[in-house]
């Protein structure tokens, strides 16, 4: 994959959609974002069938928009649908044990430490994901907004390694966090809850790099 495949890299589960999350993703999707992550969990998530059948329907979606269907968390689902990835953060399948599974695909790790970093990169991760970096609505369990600094840093020690960064971000403070040294953006909210869902991702991708 290439950095500036991250542009713009969306996120999504039902339970973060106010209207049809099929409706909203191939919206998303015809604005050009250019990532996509299946991240249907907690309590009020989607089950068994269901669950199979919403991923599948997604994954559907990104192949007509040549977008990369990653799934969040979810090891097997990634390997028995053939997704084009997977993303793990800290308390998930450690990276170690999932990169031979994933040749030739992609792989991400959550990062919050340069400890965590250089094992992400040592560990062939393709891409890390820092953050939050500003409170978020979409995340119960987030550790507290961290700002931009750790970031900054992640970019000094890594001058071309593919980096996201997460949490908040909206069409107002992107900018902070591309100059701090992103790639791109990784969204929840601001995508799946936008109501001029064209304005915001065009949004997105015309940041100041
Ligand atoms: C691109 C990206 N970055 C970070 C995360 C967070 O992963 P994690 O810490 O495992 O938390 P959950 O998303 O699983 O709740 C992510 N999903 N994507
Ligand atoms: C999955 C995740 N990991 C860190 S913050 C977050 C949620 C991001 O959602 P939003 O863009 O709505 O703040
Ligand atoms: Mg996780």
């Amino acid at each position: 994959m290439k950095r500036s495949d991250l542009e713009v890299y969306f996120i999504m589960g039902a339970e973060n959609c106010k209207e049809d999350p099929l409706i909203v993703l191939e919206e998303a999707l015809s604005a050009g974002v250019t990532f996509f992550q299946f991240r249907e969990k907690g309590d009020k998530g989607l089950k068994g069938n269901e669950y199979i059948k919403f991923a599948k329907q997604c994954q559907k979606l990104c192949k007509q928009y040549n977008v990369p269907f990653i799934v969040n968390d979810d090891v097997d689902l990634a390997l028995t649908l053939n997704a084009d990835g997977a993303h793990v953060g800290q308390d998930d399948l450690p990276l170690k044990y999932i990169r031979k599974q994933f040749e030739g695909k992609i792989v991400g790790v959550s990062v919050h430490t340069e400890e965590e970093m250089y094992a992400a990169v040592q560990g062939g991760a393709d891409y890390v994901g820092i953050g939050p970096i500003f409170e978020t609505i979409s995340k119960p369990d987030a550790k507290p907004a961290a700002g931009v600094s750790f970031l900054s840093r992640a970019r000094y020690n890594f001058p071309n390694f593919p980096i996201v960064a997460i949490g908040g971000i909206t069409t107002e403070n992107a900018n902070e966090v591309i100059r701090a040294g992103a790639d791109g953006v990784a969204v929840i909210s601001a995508i799946s809850q936008s109501r001029d869902r064209k304005a915001t991702v065009q949004k997105f991708k015309k940041l100041k790099k």
